[in-house]
């Protein structure tokens, strides 16, 4: 199987697969102004794998990131998260597939303001009907290196310590599901998550999801526009258009950077 899922004879595989997509298009509009977000995408991403995707602004990456993580349906195509073909699924059984399989760490953090960083991070027990513990929210925030900012509302914490309390809340939701005895991957997805932050504070956070991903086997799947981010990945995806425009494996911020203005210039 090669890294995209398919099969020399073009059939779709999904093993090892965490998400896959198979020509996935999406088109914003209709007539004469519709916008074609997606253009026929077809990309895997291997469970345990680091992703980044990249690309010039509007070529289709939050797009993309939303139709994997099953935020949005494409207008045509199919996507995966774990062997499961999202297409048939009602909203009801959507959000409970998104909930036990997926984190998604953004560029805002999502986290809510009147709660602590304790609170905040136990929430997915809670919207799962479950009391948290204190001592796993506690395990989860010293994970992230927080365990001293647990009382701290996300207006008290710097843009890098909001980051690793979303990255904190991710670990709890999947500690829920292996509890729960879920299967199938659990998927990272995050949306410019150095956006916000300084290099050193970006530096932290890379270094987390390289961490849960060679301790963890965690899969993550991460929208950047930065090379130095990217060059945590296993593999860079770049788009263009709302096409594959190329990949590369494990690349130094500079090749990357390079490439990058390569794109962006038409080549
Ligand atoms: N809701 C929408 N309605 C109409 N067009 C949209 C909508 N959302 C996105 N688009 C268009 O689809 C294309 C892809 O948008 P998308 O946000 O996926 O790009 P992007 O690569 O993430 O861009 P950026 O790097 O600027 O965030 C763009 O041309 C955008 O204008």
């Amino acid at each position: 199987m090669t890294q995209t899922g398919m099969t020399q004879t073009g059939t779709t595989q999904t093993t090892g697969q965490a998400v896959l997509l198979d020509a996935v298009r999406v088109v914003y509009g209709s007539g004469p102004g519709a916008v074609t977000a997606l253009d026929g995408v077809t990309l895997g991403f291997g469970q345990g794998t680091f992703t980044a995707v990249m690309g010039p602004s509007g070529s289709g990456k939050s797009t993309l990131l939303h139709c994997a993580a099953g935020l949005d349906r494409p207008t045509s195509g199919t996507v995966l998260i774990g062997g499961t073909d999202l297409g048939p699924l009602e909203e009801r059984a959507l959000t409970l597939l998104r909930r036990e399989r997926v984190g998604f760490v953004f560029q805002d953090y999502n986290l809510v303001d009147a709660l602590t960083a304790e609170e905040n991070v136990a929430l997915p027990l809670r919207l799962a009907g479950r009391r948290p513990g204190r001592a796993e929210v506690r395990d989860a925030l010293a994970e992230v290196g927080l365990e001293r900012r647990a009382g701290h509302r996300p207006a008290e914490l710097s843009g890098g310590e909001r980051q690793r309390v979303a990255i904190a809340r991710m670990l709890i939701a999947r500690s829920l599901i292996a509890r729960s005895g879920g299967t199938g991957p659990a998927v990272l997805f995050a949306d410019e998550p150095t956006g916000a932050l300084d290099s050193a504070a970006s530096r932290v956070v890379m270094e987390l999801l390289r961490t849960l991903v060679d301790a963890r086997g965690q899969t993550v799947v991460m929208v950047t526009h930065d090379p130095a981010a990217a060059a945590y990945a296993d593999r860079v995806v770049l788009l263009a258009d709302g096409r594959l425009a190329g990949e590369l494996g494990r690349s130094s911020a500079a090749e990357i950077a390079a490439r990058m203005a390569l794109l962006e210039e038409g080549c």
